[in-house]
């Protein structure tokens, strides 16, 4: 497992954008092989889908061949309503750039039958293959999409109840009203996760630092559910300072300096990118070490 440490929230959104990016162009997505990837909502991807948005803006990425399937969503919620992730979703990216509507995936929340709900989704999954790319954001409390604390490391999409300490944290969204916000959720599984063939999460803030030391620190727990990337072949955690002030020294030296040793050896992660990098040379990367 990679853990990519950056100075700052835009640094970190940055670094993980540029690489979604490059991983995209890589692929060389077609209308018959297209890009899978699979997106988090909450705050902590917004800056990456800004900067999303602006290499799309730039000419520089298309999402005309990118199917996307969303990590989750709110059981109840009207699908209009401001806080749902679809209307997130929307607002963030989905409206900024060229993706096909019909190539957008998020769990519908009101179905009628939730359960079946979630079996199309990861029939759905399947159809195109599985997901080539997962990008996660995680809950203080180690959550990945809305596998609270006790998940199955083997779950698959299903319904799920909120933690008590989830719907506190998303209150924030609900004018601060814990009452506001809905108790269950549809969400991927750990397994869902997990079977992409690569996963990437993003973790800022010192808020979520023990949830950081728990997942690089500590052994695979059911109980902070994004550690099942210890397991994972291709898995990369990229965060910011704020988010490792729980983690050893020696932790954080370590990961710094195969950073370090890496671009030494084959150079920094736009090896191989296609295309044009022109807006790279305005990058926000913070040195690795000062
Ligand atoms: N279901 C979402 C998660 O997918 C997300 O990772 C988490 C953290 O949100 P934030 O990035 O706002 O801290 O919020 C919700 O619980």
């Amino acid at each position: 497992m990679r853990l990519i440490i950056r100075e700052d929230p835009q640094a970190a959104s940055y670094y993980t954008a540029n690489y979604i990016r490059r991983r995209i162009l890589e692929f060389n997505p077609t209308a018959e092989r297209p890009f899978v990837l699979g997106l988090p909502t909450g705050s902590s991807p917004i800056a990456i889908y800004k900067i999303l948005v602006e290499f799309y803006r730039k000419g520089e990425l298309s999402f005309e061949n990118v199917v996307t399937f969303n990590m989750d969503e709110y059981v109840g919620l009207p699908r209009d309503h401001p806080e749902s992730y679809h209307t997130f979703m929307y607002e963030n990216l989905f409206k900024h750039i060229n993706i096909k509507p019909e190539n957008i995936h998020i769990l519908n929340g009101n179905a009628e039958e939730l359960d079946k709900e979630c079996e199309r989704y990861e029939e759905k999954i399947k159809s195109f293959g599985g997901i080539e790319l997962f990008l996660g954001g995680i809950g203080p409390d180690g959550h990945i999409a809305f596998n609270e604390p006790g998940s199955s490391m083997k779950s698959r999409t299903r319904v799920k109840t909120l933690a008590y300490e989830t719907v506190i944290a998303n209150a924030r969204f609900f004018n601060g009203d814990v009452n506001q916000v809905p108790k269950l959720a549809l969400t991927v599984g750990v397994g869902t996760v997990m079977d992409a063939r690569e996963v990437v999460i993003i973790i800022t803030g010192a808020h979520k630092a023990i949830a950081l030391a728990k997942c690089i620190e500590e052994g695979v727990n059911h109980m902070w559910t994004v550690s099942s990337i210890q397991l994972h072949p291709s898995a990369m955690i990229v965060c910011d300072e704020d988010s490792t002030l729980e983690l050893h020294v020696k932790t954080v030296r370590y990961f710094k300096s195969i950073e370090q040793v890496q671009e030494q050896l084959i150079g920094h992660d736009n090896i191989g990118l296609k295309g044009s990098i022109s807006s790279l040379s305005k990058m926000n990367f913070a040195p690795i070490s000062k």
